[in-house]
């Protein structure tokens, strides 16, 4: 019989590559952390804390950054007697609407079997309830609300929480709120009057460059990887392609987990360059896959489409030229034809995840017409490709020409 038997040639500490883990040092966000204390600042001093919005793409430090401040500042405000700071963090991504974070606020200030179904009472009940729970809470009261633009359009919770203490709402509580995103236009679309107030202090995270990621990532690896257990070079790799890439931290740490994973599994003492350049196949295919689990049938043709103009090294081209070869798929493949304009809708949407990119051509007199191309690697491609579409036939044909045309 098979038996388990512990690895840990590799990893000292896996976790400490993982979403839970909070590192005990922030790197290279020095300016970012000056500005953050300079807005968290009142509440040591004893006044109403600021209200404060936090933006920038994903992965790039927001929350760690919260998390790590929040943590310093309970600690400095315990030698102030007349300070009494409560934290209260919500995950807004599943709650679409003001109602439903409100219910999720009362919900955590209750003890277990008091909670309030989610359904039910008028939103001013609600937002009741939770002022009566945040004045028997009293002092000063943090609200983080990460992910914050999933709440939509329906923000008034971020209009009147604010305003709860002159609107005599509350008396023993202060309340400030932190709002998290990374949805640029989250910011924009706010009504003004919730701007103001939600924005009182805001900081913007920009992405990492690639000598910021390898500091994080160094710092990272001695934590999570034993001693000896990267090549030299192997950080400044996985650092590398993700800043080109998106300038996330996030990005960086899963490409050294998994390059770390596929080590291991090759029961190999060090993760080279080749783990890496694996693993960065695989997370691309990944991400190739998940934007297509998204897409109509037609809009997987759309793909099949530039993969195939691809293989035959004509790309970056035409959505003209795409549409004739997109019928001509669809004959073999037995569907029916959309008209040029939807293929072209499909190929925005394509871009929009980041499958493909598309490039603007200005041709004068017949005015401008983008040309496209994948924006992921051939091979990440036609893989997902094959897992999703019954056109095995086909599929097969791309990949022989692409052979022939040293495309992959
Ligand atoms: N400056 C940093 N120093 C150390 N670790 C960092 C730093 N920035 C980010 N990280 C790590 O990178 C990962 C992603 O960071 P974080 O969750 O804070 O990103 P985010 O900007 O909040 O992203 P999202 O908008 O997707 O929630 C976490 O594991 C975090 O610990």
């Amino acid at each position: 019989m098979p038996r388990f038997e512990r690895k840990r040639r590799i990893f000292k500490n896996k976790d400490a590559l993982g979403e839970s883990y909070q590192p005990d040092s922030i790197e290279e966000r020095d300016e970012e952390i000056d500005a953050y204390m300079d807005a968290l600042q009142p509440i040591v001093d004893g006044w109403e804390p600021n209200n404060i919005f936090i933006y920038g793409n994903t992965g790039v430090g927001k929350t760690a950054v919260t998390e790590y401040l929040l943590d310093v500042l309970q600690d400095d405000v315990e030698a102030y007697d007349d300070v009494s700071l409560s934290v209260i963090s919500v995950n807004c991504k599943t709650l679409n609407s003001s109602y439903q974070v409100a219910v999720e606020l009362v919900n955590t200030l209750r003890p277990t079997g008091a909670e309030i179904s989610s359904t039910g009472y008028p939103q001013q009940t609600v937002f009741k309830k939770l002022y009566e729970e945040l004045e028997a809470v009293g002092g000063t009261i943090l609200i983080v609300l990460d992910e914050v633009d999933s709440i939509g359009e329906k923000d008034e919770l971020l209009y009147e929480l604010p305003r709860a203490r002159s609107n005599g709402y509350l008396d023993e509580a202060k309340v400030g709120l932190i709002g998290i995103s990374n949805d640029f236009k989250f910011r924009e679309q706010l009504d003004p009057r919730v701007k103001d107030t939600l924005c009182e202090r805001e900081l913007q995270f920009p992405p990492y460059d690639a000598t910021e990621l390898k500091n994080i990532l160094e710092s990272r690896a001695e934590v999570a990887v034993v001693d000896e257990g990267c090549e030299s070079g192997v950080v400044s790799l996985c650092a590398a392609v993700a800043a080109r890439d998106s300038g996330s931290a996030r990005q960086a740490l899963d490409l050294l987990r998994l390059a770390g994973e596929l080590a291991e599994t090759r029961d190999a003492d060090t993760i080279t360059e080749a783990e890496v350049d694996d693993a960065r196949s695989k997370l691309e295919q990944e991400r190739v896959e998940e934007g297509m689990r998204e897409l109509t049938a037609h809009g997987r043709l759309a793909l099949l489409t530039v993969i195939s103009k691809a293989a035959k090294d004509e790309t970056p081209c035409r959505a003209s030229d795409i549409y004739q070869e997109y019928t001509r798929l669809c004959e073999s493949s037995g569907m029916d034809t959309l008209a040029q304009r939807s293929v072209h809708n499909h190929l925005s949407d394509l871009r929009m995840l980041g499958i493909l990119s598309a490039e603007e051509n200005r041709s004068g007199s017949r005015g401008n017409y983008y040309s496209y191309e994948l924006d992921v690697p051939f091979t990440s491609a036609i893989d997902a490709m094959d897992d999703v579409l019954r056109l095995d036939r086909e599929i097969e044909t791309i990949r022989e020409i692409a052979v022939m045309n040293n495309v992959g």
